[in-house]
Parts: structure tokens; C-alpha cells; sequence
């Protein structure tokens, strides 16, 4: 008997900056077929997209420069799936506190995201994390010069919060975000997560 032909899902992750190789090479470890977007028509050609971590400053400035944003926003507000970590997850966010001047983000999320809001003496830790929507073990949790969600606004819901109450994990329809990185530790349960979205909606 043959197997049914189940197509890939096409994500894209946005390669303006940051740690955009790893998510890559994860989503390709799942089966996604996988395009760097850099351009509007790269954007046009996935059924969900994955902005990493890295400089949300930056990549803001790029996506504004390269002719992304707008269509970026268009592409969210149209109801394309998208992950943000870290970076990814400010320039998802309604509102940035703590961003440079003139700084912007692409929204979706109705949350509130203080960038590096672990200061300078943790600027990186690492932890276990309950992701009940995942089930079963605890996440082990990296976070990189993080941001946190500092409020979660009605249409979002938490996923994750730290030990201290702090959410570092939210979802609303098809976007989903997190402080930390889970494409640096090996367990892909976010990312397969993300592609459950990605396949409803393709
Ligand atoms: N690891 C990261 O993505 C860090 C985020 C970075 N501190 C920013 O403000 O964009």
C-alpha cells in the first residue's frame, strides 16, 4: 500500500537578523519545507512564518527598510500563523516598553513585552517551565537578554508563566510567542505546536 502524500507545511522564517539558522534547521528536523524570508513575495509563499531572536530594534529598522512591515502586518492581521521568540515575540507585541527611540513592532499579540527585563546581572538564565498546553515534562527554558510579558491583555492567554508569576509564553488565534528559546535545547514541542497551527490553517 502506498502512504498518502501529506505535504509539507511551507514555513518561512524571517532572515532580516538574528538567530534565524536554528530555526530553520528545527522546523526542517520537523518536516517543514523551510524558506529564509527577506522579501515580500518569500512572505507570500508560506502558510506560517517564525521571527527568531536577535535585536528586535534592528530587525525592526530592517523589516522597515526592506519593505517588510506592512506587509508583515497585512500577513498577520490576515491570520498567517507566526511564532516570535524573544525578538520575535517583542515584534509581536501591541505594545513595547523599554524599546529605543522611534522603535516599532508589527502587533498581533494584545500584550504588553518590557524588553531585556531581566537586567544586567542575569542577563541569561536557564529554567525548568510547566507548559501545560504541551503536556507532559516541564520545558527547559533559555532565556537570552529576554523580554517579559509584563501585562496580558483580553484576547491573549498565558501559556506559561515563571515561578514568580511572570508570563513568559502567550498565544492568540494563530500567533504564539515566548521569552526564551527553544530552538537552542533540543526539545521541539514549541515548534511542533507551531506547526499544529500552521497545518490547521494552510
Ligand atoms: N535573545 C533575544 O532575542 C534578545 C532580545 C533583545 N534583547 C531585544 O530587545 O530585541
Amino acid at each position: 500500500m502506498v502512504a498518502p502524500q501529506v505535504a509539507a507545511p511551507r514555513v518561512g522564517v524571517l532572515a532580516l537578523q538574528g538567530d534565524f539558522r536554528e530555526h530553520a534547521q528545527v522546523l526542517r528536523v520537523l518536516g517543514a519545507d523551510v524558506t529564509l524570508v527577506r522579501r515580500p513575495e518569500e512572505l507570500a509563499a508560506v502558510d506560517g512564518l517564525v521571527i527568531p531572536g536577535g535585536e528586535s530594534s534592528v530587525m525592526d529598522k530592517l523589516a522597515r527598510t526592506f519593505g517588510l512591515a506592512e506587509p508583515l502586518r497585512a500577513a498577520i492581521s490576515g491570520g498567517l500563523p507566526v511564532y516570535g521568540t524573544c525578538a520575535g515575540l517583542i515584534m509581536l507585541a501591541d505594545t513595547v516598553l523599554d524599546g529605543i527611540r522611534g522603535q516599532e513592532s508589527l502587533g498581533g499579540l494584545d500584550v504588553a513585552v518590557r524588553r531585556n527585563a531581566f537586567g544586567s546581572q542575569t542577563h541569561s538564565f536557564e529554567t525548568d517551565l510547566d507548559v501545560p498546553v504541551l503536556g507532559g515534562e516541564p520545558m527547559h527554558a533559555v532565556f537570552i537578554r529576554a523580554p517579559i510579558v509584563e501585562s496580558v491583555g483580553p484576547a491573549a492567554t498565558a501559556l506559561a508563566t515563571l515561578d514568580d508569576g511572570r508570563c513568559v509564553a502567550v498565544e492568540q488565534g494563530n500567533l504564539l510567542g515566548t521569552s526564551f528559546h527553544p530552538e537552542v535545547t533540543g526539545d521541539y514541542r514549541i515548534h511542533e505546536y507551531f506547526l499544529g497551527k500552521v497545518r490547521a490553517a494552510a
